[in-house]
Order: structure tokens, then C-alpha cells, then sequence
């Protein structure tokens, strides 16, 4: 089937737009691969003797030759991440695998996780945003012991898989390949978790009963299975080449998980400067790529943390990508997975239904991905129609299956459960944002009411539990921004608007913070640019203004006189409290240097981008 001429011209536009960034980034990763065919070439034998000191001496002969690979570990592995906690594992699996295979595999250094579910609704989620961009520096500092012919990267969840992306593609001449730890087994249903949620938000039960059903959900090793932003990594994963196929959701503790961890160390060496298919990252992932893992999060639902995680992993190869970009794109993918918040499903249910060889090969099949992309198993995404298996304890790969397993789950392009990908554009005199309706009921997709402000979430939720609350309403909460508090997700709100939402109110939600990639059946504009403390609009929002919230048209208005609108005031407030407690110390220099939302909200001043 050809390409759509949507994702051909989208595509264009990338390449044009980006062209003087992208030849400097591609110039720099060619020098750097060519400067040092071998990296440790590079070193004196005492910088040589000090990296391999410890090493065993099966390790060390190999290490002082230049023929063999030396593979990276780059991990995020700690036990506060339930999706992390098998990585402890991985390790030892990849050293064995990498020496039987004639390479050698080091721990080249850790990188922090943080678990978004653990601090939300707390200070530490203002940390979270900005702990991607010290991931990628971390990851920097794990390489810079230039030792390395490829990287091994161990990650997951929401900041962690985006911030190793950018470690990854600043060391564009090495090859790359990330290594899942995959989903936790299906616990109670994503559905009644909320419920019991929204039971306790109205006092109907009390924390045990809370307590019980949130163990009942988040239960054992593995990511947690609702289709948001840890999962919604492992698909971009996989629709990058990025993985072995079919490697996102394999449940940890199984064989064929161990069995595809040993076979990356197998791939890594293969793609290694000296393998048999060098594969530097950096020319790996180029725009065709990053059209097609915006057409994935699309096509599959996935969190609107993506449409700043993919503007900045783009950035970091030279790509300049937007949300116009995401919003023409969203016009003409349809959308083919309902896994939780899209629907009751999650994601185990939706592996088992076809997973993502399925939903490539029905998007390749409709002209809807590029085909012709690079990825670790070496040219064309077609590698990636396909799921792995163990044949007799043998690691093998047969065609996904032809039909879906459950089509409340999984559909084909033929017949999607919409044709849009449900992610939309919003501007007006507010300023730009995103809504994502893919779980958004249609009767709740155009809200008209007035505003209440606030500057707090947890404002919102003490006037929600004061019963000032129960009316049509748009939540403006504002200076939630990068520069502001590093943005934090205000999924905290989800339970209470979504049972004003079920008394029959008409509310929707704006604000320059994000929510979560499991929040979805309120409409929200979210990310909004500028943000308040950099002079947006929002700012100018007051209590009762009318605001209009439309995700058919993409309006977000304050149905003010245009003159007195722009007469307003930019409300000023004190933000010192944000400065203080759980680390934000650390952060200050974070919260000064970031971009916008639309530009990746990125914290560093990227020399490329300036
Ligand atoms: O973007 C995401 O996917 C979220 O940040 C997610 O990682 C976080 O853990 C949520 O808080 C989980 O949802 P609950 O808080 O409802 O469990
Ligand atoms: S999916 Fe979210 S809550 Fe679950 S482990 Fe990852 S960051 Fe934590």
C-alpha cells in the first residue's frame, strides 16, 4: 500500500524544517564514529588499566583486544519501581550472553527512576519531569568512559525510557538497544480501582478498603498494566526498532523474558562497531522514526506525556518536530487499541490479543508507518510484524497472528474504533495545549462554563470536598508549568472530576501542568504554552470567565471582549514554596533554564537548540 500522503507531507515538512540542525547533529555523529572506530582506542593504558581493573580476567583479555565489542549497560534498576525491580536480574544475564557470544558487556553506570505513581499528588512529582533530563546525563556519565562499541539500555517507566532516548541519541555514534523488564500480571480490573477511588473521594469507604484495592491493582514485579506512559514508552519502543520485536510486553519472570534480555547482548554485539551490521543510533532514528512513533502513540491511545517526550527525544538527533505535526497526524491515524483509560482492557490483554506485531504490520499494511526505517534488527520495520516465542526452549520469531484475539481490544485498520487517533491540537486566546479524547465519552468532548481558578490541586480537591464544587465548571489551574514547579501531573483531580462529570455537571479541566497517561475521561487541556509564570494568558484567566473547551474544533477560549482581554493584567503570584523541600533545592537551575511544553520542556540549554 503506498504511504498516505498525509504522513508523506508531514514528513516533508520535519525533513525541510529541520535540515541545518539535522546535517550539524549527523556531521557530529559521523566524526565521532569515525574519530574512534573502536572507542577504547581512543584511551591510554592507564585510562584502559582503571576501567577494566575489577574485571574478571576472562573479561580483561578480552578488553585489551580491539576486536571484540564491548557492550554498555546503562540501567535505571532500583525497588521503588515495581516496572524497574526485575532489571536486577539483567545484568548477569547480558555479561554471560555477551562473552558467549565473543563480546563483553561492563556496568557502565546507573541512572535514577522515579515512580510517577508513588509521588502523585506529592512534592516529589515536581521533581519528576526534570529527572528525565538528569537521566540523560547520567547517561552521558556513563559513557563518557568512552569504553563502549554499543549501549544496553535498561528502562521503562514514564521519565526513565525518554530520558535514556536523549542520553542515547547525544551519543549518536554508538549503537543502541533497549532492554524491557515488561508488564505485571493482570490484577483487579484498571476500572474497579477507580471505582473504589471515587467510593473513598465521596467517603463511602474508608483507606483499609482503599488500600486493599490499590494492592489488589499494583501487586507484584512488573509495569503496571493500564495503558500510560511506562507503556506507552515500551510501544515507541518497539515502533522505533529500537527492541526485539515483540520484546515490550513479555511478562517479567518468565523465561522468554530472560531468554530475550541474553539475546540483546546477542543483537548488541551484532550491531557493535565491530559486528557484522554497524548501526550508530544517530543515523538509526531519523525523521521517518520519530513520524512513526508519533503515528504509534496515535494509533494506540498512548499518554500525552508523549507530545513532550517525542519533541524532546527528536530535538536531541536534530529533529524539530511540533504539535501541528502531532495534530495533522492524529487527523488520519485511526485509532486501533482500547487498553485502560481508552477502555477496560490492559495491557496484558491487549499482547494477547495480537500486542504490537499486530498492530504494525495492520499499520504498515494501510500505508500508515514508514517501512523503510533502520532498526537493530537492520533495515525495514517489517521485522518488527512479528512475536517471539520458545520453541523447545529455543528464542524464535513467527508472524503475528492474522486476526485480532478480542476486537473490544484490538482492531484492524480496516475497521478502527475511530478514525482519528484522538489526540487534538487546542488554541485560542488561552494559548496552545493538547486534549487527548480517545477517552473522552463524545457528549463530554465540548464543555462551555465558567472558570475557577486555582493555583494548587490540592485548592481544587479542599472546594471539591467543601461541595463548592458541584456545577458545570472549567478547572483552570495554573502555574503548574516547568518553569513554575517542573510541571507535575495533577492526575490527584482525576477521582473528583470524574464524579462530577458523572453527577451529570458539564467539566473539563485547563491548565499549564500535565496529567497522567492514565487520566482520560475528563477533558482536559493540558500543557498549555505559555505557561503562567512566562506571561501565557492563562494567566489572565479570572474566576467566572467563560470558558470554552471544544476538542471537535480545537477551541480554548476565554469568551472575554477581545479589548478587555487585552487590557488584563497578568496575575503575579508567590512561587517561593516551590523552591524548598523534597529536593526542589536542586532544581532551581531546572526550573530557570526550561522550555516550553511544546518545545519538550527540555531543562538543559542545549547548545543545538539555543
Ligand atoms: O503518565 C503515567 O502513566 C503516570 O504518571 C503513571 O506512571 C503514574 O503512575 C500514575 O499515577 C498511575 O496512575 P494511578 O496514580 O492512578 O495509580
Ligand atoms: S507505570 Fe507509573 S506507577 Fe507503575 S512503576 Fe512505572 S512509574 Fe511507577
Amino acid at each position: 500500500m503506498a504511504l498516505h500522503p498525509t504522513l508523506s507531507a508531514v514528513t516533508d515538512r520535519i525533513v525541510a524544517r529541520s535540515r541545518a540542525r539535522r546535517d550539524a547533529y549527523l556531521a557530529r555523529v559521523r566524526a565521532a564514529a569515525q574519530q574512534g572506530r573502536v572507542e577504547r582506542a581512543q584511551l591510554s593504558c592507564t585510562n584502559l588499566a582503571h576501567a577494566f581493573a575489577a574485571m574478571p580476567d576472562t573479561v580483561k583479555i578480552h578488553l585489551k583486544e580491539e576486536h571484540r565489542a564491548n557492550l554498555a549497560i546503562v540501567s535505571s534498576y532500583n525497588d521503588m519501581l515495581s516496572a524497574h525491580q526485575p532489571l536486577a536480574a539483567f545484568p548477569a544475564w547480558l555479561k554471560e550472553a555477551a562473552l558467549a557470544a565473543g563480546a563483553t558487556a561492563q556496568f557502565a553506570g546507573g541512572v535514577p527512576a522515579m515512580c510517577d505513581g508513588v509521588t502523585q499528588g506529592q512534592p516529589g512529582m515536581e521533581l519528576s519531569l526534570f529527572s528525565r533530563d538528569v537521566i540523560a546525563m547520567s547517561t552521558a556519565v556513563a559513557l563518557s568512559h568512552q569504553m563502549f562499541d554499543a549501549a544496553l539500555y535498561l528502562g521503562v517507566c514514564d521519565k526513565i525510557v525518554p530520558g535514556l532516548m536523549i542520553g542515547a541519541l547525544t551519543f549518536g555514534h554508538l549503537p543502541a538497544l533497549f532492554v524491557p523488564a515488561g508488564p505485571m500480571t493482570t490484577g483487579i480490573a484498571n476500572d474497579e480501582k477507580a471505582k473504589v477511588r471515587q467510593l473513598y473521594a465521596e467517603g463511602k469507604v474508608g483507606r483499609d478498603a482503599l488500600l486493599e484495592s490499590e494492592c489488589q491493582s499494583y501487586h507484584g514485579p512488573g509495569t503496571c498494566t493500564f495503558y500510560g506512559t511506562a507503556n506507552s514508552n515500551q510501544m515507541l519502543m518497539e515502533i522505533m526498532g529500537l527492541h526485539l520485536p515483540g520484546a515490550a510486553f513479555v511478562n517479567p519472570n518468565t523465561a522468554l523474558r530472560e531468554a530475550l534480555t541474553r539475546a540483546a547482548a546477542v543483537q548488541g554485539k551484532k550491531i557493535a562497531a565491530q559486528g557484522e551490521q554497524f548501526t550508530p543510533v544517530g543515523e538509526m532514528i531519523d525523521e521517518k522514526s520519530i513520524v512513526n512513533a508519533i503515528v504509534g502513540l496515535l494509533a494506540t491511545g498512548g499518554s500525552t506525556n508523549h507530545t513532550m517526550h517525542i519533541v524532546a527525544i527528536a530535538r536531541a538527533a536534530g529533529i524539530d518536530v511540533n504539535w501541528d505535526d502531532f495534530d495533522q497526524l492524529s487527523a488520519v491515524i485511526p485509532l486501533l487499541v482500547r487498553a485502560y483509560p481508552n477502555g477496560k482492557a490492559d495491557v496484558n490483554h491487549f499482547h494477547a490479543a495480537g500486542g504490537m506485531g499486530f498492530v504494525i504490520r495492520e499499520l504498515l499494511s494501510a500505508g500508515l508507518l514508514h517501512e523503510d526505517v533502520g532498526t537493530v534488527m537492520g533495515r525495514g520495520l517489517s521485522h518488527f510484524t512479528q512475536e517471539p516465542w520458545l520453541d523447545n526452549g529455543e528464542l524464535k520469531w513467527r508472524d503475528a497472528p492474522a486476526v485480532s484475539g478480542d476486537d473490544s481490544v484490538l482492531r484492524p485498520a480496516s475497521n478502527p474504533f475511530s478514525a482519528d487517533g484522538g489526540l487534538k491540537l487546542m488554541a485560542g486566546n488561552i494559548g496552545r495545549a493538547v486534549i487527548k479524547v480517545s477517552a473522552v465519552k463524545p457528549e463530554h468532548r465540548v464543555v462551555e462554563a465558567p472558570a475557577v481558578v486555582f493555583h494548587d490541586q490540592n485548592d481544587m480537591l479542599a472546594a471539591f470536598k467543601r461541595g463548592e464544587l458541584e456545577k458545570d465548571f472549567v478547572a483552570v489551574i495554573r502555574f503548574q508549568g516547568p518553569r513554575a514547579n517542573g510541571m507535575p501531573e495533577l492526575h490527584k483531580l482525576t477521582p473528583a472530576l470524574t464524579i462530577l462529570q458523572e453527577r451529570g455537571f458539564k467539566v473539563a479541566l485547563v491548565t499549564d501542568g500535565r496529567m497522567s497517561g492514565a487520566s482520560g475521561k475528563v477533558p482536559a487541556a493540558i500543557h498549555v504554552s505559555p505557561e503562567a509564570l512566562s506571561g501565557g494568558a492563562i494567566g489572565k484567566v479570572r474566576d467566572g470567565d467563560l470558558i470554552r473547551v471544544d476538542a471537535h474544533t480545537g477551541e480554548l477560549s476565554a469568551l472575554v471582549d477581545a479589548a478587555e482581554w487585552a487590557a488584563r493584567e497578568q496575575v503575579q503570584t508567590d512561587l517561593s514554596h516551590n523552591d524548598y523541600g523534597m529536593g526542589r533545592e536542586l532544581f532551581a537551575v531546572f526550573r530557570h533554564g526550561a522550555d516550553e511544553a511544546e518545545a519538550g520542556a527540555m531543562s538543559f540549554r542545549h547548545p543545538a537548540w539555543n
